[in-house]
């Protein structure tokens, strides 16, 4: 099977995750920052999270160094541009890419300036190749919730101009849902879809919660549904979208490893399961990789793979023009 060249569909991508090493030398010379070292090797081996971390917190602390040059709108521009040209050589028809504008306010740019110079890169690159996307906007938990209204109104003017969703994202505590019943629903309320991460790390209830006190339309990782029957049969009732990413579960310990994933349980009950990579670059991954391992580790037939391709295209928060789009190049 050649995974390289299938259509393929990443709807759970995170724009600093998946910033290129040499890029990260590159805006750091040009913004006068110093870096830890100058060689490629060092700096992605800095930024790529070990094959096992022993908690969520760990991956997540790969994340400050790319962060570091992502603090002008250039920089921002540059780095969706290239993360949607890496996933176009390799096939990825629609990509949706997630980001927390929060993170990028350390030399004072606004949330719009950081939505539009993300939503600029991502139609820079619409243009030059065959692959189309949307900005889904990730709320950090572990953030002071004062500013959060305020990403939500900058970003409701990029509806159904390139941003699509609302998220919440970064370590997750059992019962973290509750606080944040207002934001969704204002999200919701302004024409966000709803993706949340969930039963990642934390516990199987938080997907319930996602599900029934935030409007989770799909779920980010959604593991712990396992060893959870409500959250499991909420997921299955309203169609919620599994967006798994397997390497980054591998890492992050949701699963010790990948044949004891439960994504082919997932798919053989019909839920509807996706793969998608997290960070590309925080996970040393691509499309193609997770395809692979997928479809190797689980003995999937080209057929299933479809079947997973088309759930991808179903939960996708696109248009049906879009979607008409990408079921043309299904089997
Ligand atoms: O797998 C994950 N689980 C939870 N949070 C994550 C994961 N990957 C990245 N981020 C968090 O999302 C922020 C915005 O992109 C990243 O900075 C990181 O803190
Ligand atoms: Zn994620």
């Amino acid at each position: 099977m050649n995974y390289l060249s299938l259509p393929k569909i990443d709807l759970h991508c995170h724009l600093d995750g998946s910033v290129r090493p040499q890029t990260i030398i590159d805006l750091a010379a040009s913004q006068n920052l110093s870096l830890p070292s100058q060689d490629i090797n060092e700096i992605n081996a800095l930024m790529i999270a070990p094959e096992t971390c022993p908690n969520l917190e760990e991956y997540l602390m790969r994340f400050e160094l790319p962060l570091s040059v992502m603090q002008t709108a250039d920089a921002i521009e540059r780095i969706s541009f290239e993360l949607f040209e890496d996933a176009a050589l390799e096939n990825v028809k629609y990509l949706e890419v997630r980001f927390g504008p929060q993170l990028h306010q350390q030399q004072g740019l606004s949330f719009d300036d950081i939505i539009a110079a993300a939503v600029a890169g991502m139609q820079r690159a619409e243009q030059k190749y065959d692959i189309k996307g949307n900005y889904i906007l990730s709320i950090l938990r572990t953030f002071p919730k004062d500013n959060i209204y305020a990403v939500i109104d900058a970003g409701a003017a990029f509806l159904n101009k390139g941003v699509a969703a609302f998220d919440l994202a970064g370590a997750e505590l059992p019962g973290f849902c509750e606080a944040f019943i207002p934001y969704a629903e204002y999200a919701k309320q302004k024409g966000y879809k709803i993706t949340i991460h969930a039963g990642e790390q934390g516990v199987g209830q938080n997907v319930f919660d996602a599900i029934t006190l935030l409007h989770a339309q799909r779920v980010g990782h959604g593991i712990h549904i396992t060893s959870h029957e409500g959250a499991y049969q909420q997921v299955k009732l309203h169609n919620v979208g599994l967006e798994t990413c397997p390497s980054s579960n591998i890492q992050t310990k949701a699963v010790e490893v990948l044949s004891d994933h439960p994504i082919k349980a997932f798919y053989d009950d019909n839920l509807p399961t996706t793969i998608n990579t997290d960070n590309r670059t925080v996970s040393n991954t691509t499309m193609t990789d997770e395809v692979r391992k997928i479809m190797q580790t689980f003995d999937l037939s080209e057929a299933d793979y479809y079947n997973i391709y088309r759930t991808s295209i179903d939960q996708a928060f696109t248009s049906n023009d879009v979607k008409q789009h990408l079921l043309s190049f299904a089997k």
